[in-house]
């Protein structure tokens, strides 16, 4: 039994490098693909937004000299090119998928809205939303949000190279210990850093409950959607 119809999935660019130092694994591609195929064969419609870290950040752009909205564009470009990568390994695997584009380019993918994204959605067909939000200043959680919203989602999943949201950042504290609900309050009480404060506020207006989990485990995604309690609930 799956507990969510339809979910925004987030996954980040940076995790896509697997180990490498740069760009695109194709090993952890394949594995995201089918975790994503093994939900939507069980009739769950998803939407996913994908970082592009693995390539290009704005900010990193602007400390070394760059135009910061140049930068940004590059980093907007980075996740199509991420968004393409996902989607042909998507297709690899005969799961249907088109990629919509926050900033006009066809033919690469067809320029988003929110019609289209419902009418692909509603057809079984993962759709990813590329280009982030198409604005400069923002980041691809905050585009996450966004679209979770638009397209009304049950849910927006973060999937990471965490488990979970923690009193700290678990990447630099080892005593830092793990939540398994925090309320959007709590996470600007205690200035925890797992997602940007705009798509943090942007979810809590609007009552899109977001799940941090691990997603480079096999099957995480699957228990999720299942209702398993792993990873943290973040709820108003
Ligand atoms: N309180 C916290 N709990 C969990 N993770 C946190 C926390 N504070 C910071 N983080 C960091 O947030 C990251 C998850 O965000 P994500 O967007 O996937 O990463 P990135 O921005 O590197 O692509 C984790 O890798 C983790 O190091
Ligand atoms: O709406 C958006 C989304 C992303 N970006 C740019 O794209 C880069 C890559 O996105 P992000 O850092 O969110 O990727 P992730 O951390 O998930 O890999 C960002 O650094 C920004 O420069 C942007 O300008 N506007």
């Amino acid at each position: 039994m799956v507990k969510y119809k339809r979910v925004l999935l987030k996954l980040s660019g940076e995790s896509l490098m697997g180990d490498q130092q740069y760009g695109i694994d194709s090993q952890r591609l394949s594995e995201y693909a089918e975790q994503i195929k093994e939900i939507a064969d069980l009739g769950v419609q998803v939407g996913i937004v994908i970082g592009g870290g693995n390539i290009f950040r704005g900010l990193s752009g602007a400390a070394k000299g760059f135009d910061r909205v140049k930068g940004d564009s590059m980093g907007m470009l980075a996740t199509v090119i991420n968004s393409l990568a996902l989607n042909s390994a998507l297709e690899a695997i005969q799961c249907k998928s088109r990629v919509l584009t926050a900033i006009r380019m066809e033919p690469i993918g067809e320029f988003y809205s929110k019609q289209k994204a419902v009418d692909y959605l509603s057809q079984g067909c993962v759709t990813i939303f590329s280009a982030g939000t198409g604005n400069p200043y923002f980041t691809t959680d905050t585009g996450s949000s966004l679209r979770g919203i638009e397209i009304e989602a049950d849910v927006m999943l973060k999937g990471t190279r965490v488990d979970g949201i923690y009193t700290a950042d678990p990447e630099k504290d080892s005593t830092a210990t793990k939540f398994e609900t925090i309320t959007f309050d709590e996470i600007y009480h205690k200035d925890l850093r797992v997602m940007d404060l705009t798509a943090t506020t942007m979810c809590k207006e609007n009552n899109l409950p977001i799940i941090v989990f691990d997603m480079d485990t096999k099957g995480n995604l699957k228990q999720v959607i299942e209702g398993e309690n792993i990873g943290t609930l973040v709820h108003n």
